[in-house]
């Protein structure tokens, strides 16, 4: 594969590196490249995953859930994976999210978020509290970050599909983290995937860097005194790496370099004629230092790089840097309820996709249960939701959030996130389903985000039990009416939307009648 590499690449990084580290550098593309997946501690506590692994794991030092896998397995053909239980990931690629630090009742931001790797374990990381935050400029890209937020069971997010510097205004100084998982000349995925190779040339690597200088100074503005950015890239070029992260430290004083001591330190000799500009200051020249690179030749993963900024702030908010960034946290706990918050109902708006084309969703008063309905300005009425709540919800999953409807579609969003006047929304919050003529259909986003406990109509089948696949391929099954779950106290009808389980954990709705049970796992989804 080292023949491949392109000449004016190979060459760049001979002079980098030095002759003896380049040779090690180059026999790192003829050597296996590793696999990962990393546990979703949203649905599942990393203990009883391992116990329940069809997998031979082994942990990815850097990443508390993160594990690698085998070559030869097949991780994505798996019940557990549309169960939401990992997501599969390359390992370095695991590293800035978890550098990130973030923790439970956060407002974090994942500026360039498309499919969602990141996003989904920052989504685990927060448990269901606080907020998230994800955004991609690019449309195609966004649908798959839906999907696999979705399948994560996240409740507590909003999709964005903008240009950063719209979102500046609403999102003023609001958030506690920002990950800016930046586009890059992705030289550090040459061994994984060769195409990058075919499209690598040197002035890629001019136009990623004037991308990234916008994107670090949006996230700056967008970022609470006292807040972390953590800015990553998957190429090995200085002029996307310790050279964005001088020339922002030379321009935004106010922020410094938090060292990261895991991994092989950034590298300011790198900051040199003819790949960078040398006139940094001696601060930001010697603070990218502190920065990491990850090299395909000194661990098992592929090149990254990655930064970690704190903005100067109030001492609550700064506490836990330093050392704090180099420990792994691993949190096991289910999703948790936080502090009770008022669940305004808002509806109104009538687009299909949701984008808030300067009116946005309007408020009502009243909150859904026990205080009222709609508001008077609505022109939906949520009372169908509120009968399948009681039919079939045990907890109370949108306690915490606000209800808002977009035309017929109900979201349950963080309920104190800002207006977003004026934004491309692709979703406000958990979509939780549509209300129509009178009726209400559960969306299958529901399902994946709730536990089987919550639902008071449940079907778990064993991955022993041949319908379980059958389940995923869209057939219909038949069961008997012992085995609908439902407590006689409270549900004594079988009949009707049944949440399915695999081992326990949700995989979509089925509407259960006289033995039949009729499938409604979206075609889109399918096991083929
Ligand atoms: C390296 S990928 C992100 C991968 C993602 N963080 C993950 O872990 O799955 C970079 C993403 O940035 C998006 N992007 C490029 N320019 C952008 C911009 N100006 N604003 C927001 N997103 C952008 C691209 O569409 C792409 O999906």
């Amino acid at each position: 594969m080292t023949k491949q590499l392109p000449p004016l690449f190979r060459d760049k990084m001979m002079d980098l590196l030095g002759e003896e580290e380049f040779e090690q550098f180059l026999a790192s593309y003829d050597q296996a490249r590793s696999f990962g997946l990393r546990v979703n501690t949203g649905k599942i506590a990393k203990a009883d995953f391992l116990d329940k692994s069809p997998f031979v794991l082994e942990p990815v030092p850097w990443a508390s859930e993160g594990f690698y896998y085998e070559e030869g397995e097949r991780p994505g053909k798996h019940p557990y994976y549309h169960a939401g239980l990992y997501y599969i990931q390359e390992p370095s690629a695991m590293a800035p999210a978890e550098l990130l630090q973030v923790q439970p009742g956060d407002k974090v931001l994942d500026l360039c978020a498309a499919p969602g790797g990141k996003s989904t374990q920052i989504a685990a990381k927060l448990q269901g509290e606080g907020v998230l935050v994800v955004n991609d400029n690019h449309s195609d890209r966004v649908k798959a970050l839906v999907k696999n937020l979705e399948i994560f069971g996240v409740r507590n997010a909003v999709v964005l599909n903008e240009r950063p510097e719209r979102m500046l205004n609403v999102f003023q100084s609001y958030f506690d983290k920002i990950l800016i998982d930046a586009p890059c000349s992705g030289e550090g995925m040459f061994r994984k995937e060769e195409d990058m190779m075919l499209q690598w040339e040197r002035h890629t690597v001019q136009e990623f860097a004037g991308m990234q200088r916008e994107l670090l100074g949006q996230a700056a503005q967008m970022l609470a005194p006292g807040g972390t950015i953590v800015y990553s890239t998957c190429t090995f070029s200085p002029e996307e790496n310790e050279a964005q992260i001088a020339e922002f430290l030379d321009r935004h004083p106010a922020f410094e370099v938090v060292p990261i001591e895991r991994f092989e330190s950034g590298r300011p000799d790198f900051l040199r004629e003819p790949w960078c500009e040398e006139d940094y200051s001696t601060r930001s020249r010697e603070a990218v230092a502190g920065t990491a690179r990850l090299w395909p030749h000194r661990l098992r993963g592929e090149g990254h790089y990655v930064a970690v900024l704190r903005k100067a702030g109030d001492a609550g908010a700064e506490a836990g840097a330093g050392a704090a960034v180099n420990a792994v946290a691993g949190r096991d706990a289910g999703l948790k309820a936080s502090a009770k918050r008022d669940a305004g109902l808002r509806a109104g708006a009538d687009a299909d996709f949701v984008s808030a084309s300067g009116a946005g969703p309007r408020s009502g008063r009243d909150a859904l249960r026990g205080k009222g309905r709609a508001g008077t300005d609505s022109r939906v009425s949520l009372e169908p939701l509120q009968a399948f709540e009681d039919e079939l919800l045990r907890s109370e999953p949108f306690a915490d959030l606000r209800l808002v409807c977009y035309g017929e579609h109900a979201y349950a969003s963080p309920a104190s996130l800002p207006e977003l006047h004026g934004l491309k929304v692709v979703r406000p919050g958990w979509y939780i389903g549509a209300l129509h003529r009178g009726r209400f259909e559960p969306s299958h986003a529901l399902a994946m985000g709730l536990r089987m406990l919550e639902a008071k109509r449940a079907l778990s089948l064993d991955l022993s039990d041949e319908r379980a696949l059958r389940y995923l391929k869209g057939e219909t099954l038949e069961v008997a009416e012992s085995e609908i779950i439902r407590d006689p106290e409270v549900t004594k009808a079988a009949k009707g939307y049944c949440l399915v389980c695999i081992d326990g954990h949700p995989v979509g709705w089925g509407k259960w009648l006289d033995g039949m049970l009729k499938n409604e796992y979206p075609p889109g989804w399918r096991w083929t």
